[in-house]
């Protein structure tokens, strides 16, 4: 059986760990937290995470990052955005050869505005990286521990990585297909975080599907917008990663950036909300991240600018609705003609 890393034992990490252990991978699940490692091999549990979920025997928790890595085929990284380089530069000191470099992580790095892959690349020294691939996709951590049908994509610019990458994950109840657009796959994942909380907050005020609506589709226009000034191939957007993320993270219960939008829309406080959360919110930070880029870029993104200042100048989330409702008359099409020819994917 060969060995798999998994760096960060959240309710992504946990999941993924056990759909490798599903296919016969002998998993090395590691947590900053012992206690967590702890519980995990004396109960076969993540109680916090997962709870009511047993995991695989071939699942082992550690809390020894050097042991997670010894022999490892392969190391899925599965910790928030912000905590990525940290935990590289950690991963970093115990590599002995080049090894296939996954992540799970939907967000942006904050400060600098890069995505995991080239934090991934710039954390760890090429002699150690056989490639980088993302997994990404409408995949709630809650449904895939329960086995039902699940579907993403994994990318990356190296074609025989990705297809490695498929191979490692696929099975009767998880789909993976490839994708070369390693920007948009990654683009897609996190933006679409910054929507969810967007819905969350329309849902909190009160309205319904047709605004929902509205949002998964005019944010999935500027996601795009941005994604493919960034170098992202259009039609991504209208996958997995892009809408298909987007429709799950926007409509389901399990979201915990709905949920948090749900309650900023109900008039809590943003702090007050995370700390009740308990769990990662990528599109807070995100959201930061976009706005700067959108700025950077010069790419039109008024429902992220909106949520942007819901988040962080106390913007009134009804008159936030209120403004983008009001904005200028426009066609729909005519703005978003211009980034949908298709070029092939570059990085
Ligand atoms: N949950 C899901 O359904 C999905 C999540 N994702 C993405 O996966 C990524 C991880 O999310 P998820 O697992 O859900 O998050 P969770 O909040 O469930 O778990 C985060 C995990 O990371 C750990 N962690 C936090 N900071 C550090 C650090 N500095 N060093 C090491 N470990 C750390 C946490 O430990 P502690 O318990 O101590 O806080 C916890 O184990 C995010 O980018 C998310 O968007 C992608 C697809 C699906
Ligand atoms: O990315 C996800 C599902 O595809 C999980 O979204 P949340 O982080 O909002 O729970």
């Amino acid at each position: 059986m060969r060995n798999i890393a998994v760096i960060g034992a959240g309710s992504w990490g946990t999941a993924l760990s056990m759909v490798l252990a599903d296919n016969g991978y002998s998993v090395r699940l590691w947590s900053h937290r012992r206690e967590q490692a702890d519980e995990i091999n004396e109960r076969h549990i993540n109680g916090k995470y997962l709870p009511g979920i047993m995991l695989p025997k071939n699942v082992a928790g550690t809390h020894d990052l050097e042991a997670a890595l010894d022999g490892a085929n392969a190391v899925l990284l599965v910790v928030p955005a912000k905590a990525m380089r940290e935990v590289l530069g950690r991963v970093r000191e115990h590599l002995a050869g080049p090894m296939l470099f996954i992540h799970g992580v939907k967000g942006i790095e904050p400060g600098t505005f890069k995505r995991m892959s080239e934090v991934i690349e710039e954390e760890i020294p090429k002699k150690f990286r056989k490639a980088v691939v993302v997994l990404s996709g409408p995949s709630h951590a809650e449904e895939v521990s329960l086995r039902h049908p699940t579907t993403v994509a994994v990318a990356s610019v190296n074609t025989a990585a990705a297809k490695k990458a498929q191979d490692l994950f696929f099975n009767h109840y998880f789909r993976v297909y490839t994708n070369e657009d390693i920007v948009g796959v990654e683009i897609g994942g996190a933006l679409k975080n910054i929507i969810a909380l967007g819905a969350g907050i329309s849902d909190g005020l009160g309205y319904g599907d047709n605004a929902k609506a509205a949002l998964i589709t005019r944010g999935l226009a500027e996601i795009s917008r941005l994604g493919t000034k960034l170098g992202a191939r259009p039609l991504t957007f209208i996958g997995l990663t892009g809408m298909g993320d987007l429709i799950v993270t926007c409509t389901s219960v399990h979201s915990r950036n709905w949920r948090a939008g749900n309650l900023l829309g109900k008039g809590r406080k943003l702090s007050e909300v995370l700390s009740e959360m308990g769990m990662v919110v990528e599109g807070v930070r995100t959201a930061e991240a976009a706005y700067a880029l959108s700025k950077r870029e010069k790419v039109e993104m008024p429902i992220t600018e909106a949520i942007y200042q819901v988040l962080f100048e106390n913007k009134n989330p009804k008159e936030a609705v209120d403004e983008l409702m009001g904005r200028d008359k426009k066609d729909e099409i005519a703005a978003l003609s211009e980034s949908l020819s298709d070029p092939a994917p570059h990085d």
